[in-house]
């Protein structure tokens, strides 16, 4: 039996990996997707997000980062998918990896070849990298994850090129060729990108990984495990293998909650000062709200300064009606972040 091509969607934190996703599942006519998806927190936004524009199969593991505290259940995920579709319960025709905004891209890629059930099943096709123009030189000079992520990348997608100038968009380029020469560029405008430089690029290169991380095939296992990630997981468990680095605990992720509507003048007041306060040390936020006055869900999101809406799918009838937004940031005072939400409810 063919091995099943498998892809892995890194990039940083609200670098446009979901819009991506979004894109390419409703373009890839014909081609059936099993999506896994990890995301940072306790709340599975992106699978709501996904599920109400597309018919796939979407996985989520959440609760951890899958580069390290669910390594295991990557493992097991895709064993198990591999399991179902040899039996006929499952079909579909290659695998799409969703990983979190902070994983190092090592690990994850790992997994193809350490594991012999893996590799039985699957082929690593390629990493893709997105890489977002507005944001992308404060995280590289600050993110070891998003330096990671570019080293690692088979190709490399430019988003939010429509935020900044072109002179920008050009040093980000040449800054991106010196990290990562191999890796192809292409700037992709809200996740639209031609299928065919997404899938079956044959990229993932063994040799090519060995060149920027010696140790890629050494950390896995239960020791000698030192990837470079330095991120925390408020609600995962800590990685309980030793590491070789500093292990800074300072990005958190909360949850705020309400089940009675909001009022949306009161968010977007409360939200608008936040922002220029705390805006560098909000990473990424996003959610899914229940606003007063409207049947649709609203789906919000931002990074750092920059925050949007959208209409969402209507919500079902039946469907509880709960707010539910999450906080990813630096030293975020998550108190005077929960009690000014509250305030917000209509
Ligand atoms: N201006 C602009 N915004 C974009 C573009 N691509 C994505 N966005 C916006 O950027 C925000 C983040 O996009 P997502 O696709 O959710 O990013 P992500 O990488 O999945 O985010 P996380 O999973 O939280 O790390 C959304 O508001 C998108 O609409 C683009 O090309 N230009």
């Amino acid at each position: 039996m063919s091995l099943i091509p498998a892809t892995i969607l890194t990039g940083f934190l609200g670098a446009g990996k979901t819009t991506l996703l979004k894109r390419i599942l409703t373009e890839a006519h014909g081609q059936k997707i099993a999506v896994i998806e990890n995301e940072f927190g306790e709340e599975n936004i992106d699978t709501d997000i996904l599920i109400s524009d597309t018919n796939e199969q979407v996985i989520q593991m959440s609760n951890g980062c899958v580069c390290c505290t669910i390594r295991e259940d990557l493992r097991t995920t895709l064993a198990d998918l591999a399991a179902r579709r040899r039996k006929g319960e499952l079909s579909f025709d290659r695998v799409v990896i969703e990983t979190t905004g902070l994983a190092d891209p090592g690990p994850v890629a790992q997994t193809f070849f350490m594991d012999d059930e893996v590799a039985e099943s699957f082929l690593l096709d390629s990493i893709l990298t997105l890489v977002d123009a507005k944001h992308a030189n404060e995280q590289l000079d600050t993110r070891q994850e998003a330096r990671r992520q570019v080293g690692f990348a088979d190709q490399i997608f430019i988003s939010k090129t429509d935020l900044v100038e072109p002179a920008a968009v050009e040093a980000l380029k040449h800054r991106l060729k010196h990290m990562n020469p191999r890796a192809p560029h292409h700037q992709v405008h809200f996740g639209e990108v031609p299928i065919a430089s997404v899938f079956d690029l044959k990229g993932f290169n063994l040799n090519a990984k060995l060149d920027i991380d010696p140790d890629f095939l050494n950390e896995g296992g239960s020791h000698g495990h030192d990837h470079h990630h330095d991120h925390d997981h408020e609600h995962g468990e800590h990685c309980d293998h030793p590491h070789h680095h500093h292990h800074d605990d300072d990005v958190k992720s909360f949850v705020f909650r309400a089940d009675k509507p909001l009022s949306p003048a009161k968010l977007e007041d409360f939200l608008g000062a936040i922002v220029q306060v705390y805006g560098p040390k909000m990473l990424r936020y996003k959610g899914v709200l229940h606003i007063k006055g409207s049947d649709r869900k609203v789906i919000f999101q931002g990074v750092h300064q920059l925050m949007g809406s959208d209409l969402g799918p209507k919500w079902a009838p039946g469907e509880a009606k709960v707010s539910k937004m999450v906080f990813i940031g630096i030293d975020l005072p998550r108190e005077i972040l929960l009690q000014g939400l509250e305030g917000c409810i209509a």
